[in-house]
């Protein structure tokens, strides 16, 4: 058993000090990235494209290095972990994509089966080949999302809303306890995503989930999310709870790249 194994964490899931991620010279993704999110928290990412969201994301469960700086997580240093590691604390973190990711011609509920492929060892083909009680907690996580009805329907008929809700059942199966969502709603429309963000928010409340979710809408972030991390050319410009912002405040976020974009259009540093 390695030392990471027990660190101490306090009230902190996940924690980030002074990270940077340069790619190439010209491209910093992430610049001297530090902020901590705790047990339970929905901490969501604002940012234009391009200002380094998913990047953070992918420093959570070790899929990127840090150039430099410390990525801590479950009380896992991530940044010095050996690959055994990480691989036991991927099991711990769950990921919802913009595009779901589900297995179109499966059954909804082998879609979410497919969630405890992480602790059962072999492949499995088929449904059968998944062990009762695996079965028995899909449809429970299926219930859970409103869709135990549709256990046994392609996951292609469903709608896109109802996709991303499988796509959190499989997530939930996994037992994690830390969920990152990578602009989770960006496909679907306005009444799905407030649909899907509030899922988010239930599951993370019931299992004392910590969640990472970057999105492009302020209006989600400000209805659904504890605190905003607003980004920008990979830099943190604002790390407030959602309590203590309005909506110009969250929009500014914005609002100050319109300005520089102004300014360096006209030739101004
Ligand atoms: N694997 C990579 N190799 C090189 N550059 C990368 C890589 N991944 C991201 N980048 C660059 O890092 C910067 C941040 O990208 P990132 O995808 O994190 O932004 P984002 O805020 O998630 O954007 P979006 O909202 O469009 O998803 C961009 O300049 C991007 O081109």
């Amino acid at each position: 058993m390695n030392s990471n194994d027990h660190l101490a964490t306090g009230d902190e899931a996940i924690r980030f000090n002074n990270v940077t991620k340069v790619f190439a010279p010209d491209v910093t993704a992430l610049d001297e990235v530090s902020f901590s999110a705790g047990f339970g928290e929905v901490v969501v990412l604002l940012g234009l494209s391009g200002s380094g969201k998913s990047t953070l994301l992918r420093h959570v469960d070790g899929l990127h290095l840090p150039s430099s700086g410390e990525v801590e997580v479950l009380g896992v240093n991530v940044t010095a972990a050996r690959p055994r590691e990480l691989r036991k604390l991927r099991r711990r973190v769950g990921f919802v994509f913009q595009q779901f990711h589900l297995v179109p011609t499966l059954t909804v509920l082998e879609n979410v089966c497919t969630g405890a492929l992480g602790r059962l060892k072999g492949p499995r083909l088929g449904l059968p080949t998944y062990p009762k009680q695996v079965r028995l907690d899909a449809l429970e996580q299926l219930d859970r999302v409103g869709l135990a009805d549709r256990a046994f329907q392609r996951a292609d008929t469903l709608s896109g809303g109802q996709q991303q809700r499988v796509a959190i059942a499989r997530a939930m199966l996994q037992r994690p306890e830390v969920l990152l969502a990578d602009e989770p709603v960006a496909s679907l429309d306005p009444e799905s995503s407030h649909q899907v963000m509030q899922l988010i928010k239930k599951v993370a409340a019931e299992d004392q989930l910590t969640v990472l979710c970057s999105l492009h809408q302020v209006e989600l972030a400000l209805a659904w999310g504890d605190r905003i991390i607003g980004l920008h050319s990979g830099q943190v410009v604002m790390d407030t709870p959602v309590a203590d912002i309005d909506l110009s405040d969250a929009m500014s976020i914005y609002a100050r790249v319109g300005a520089e974009t102004v300014a360096s259009a006209a030739g101004d540093e």
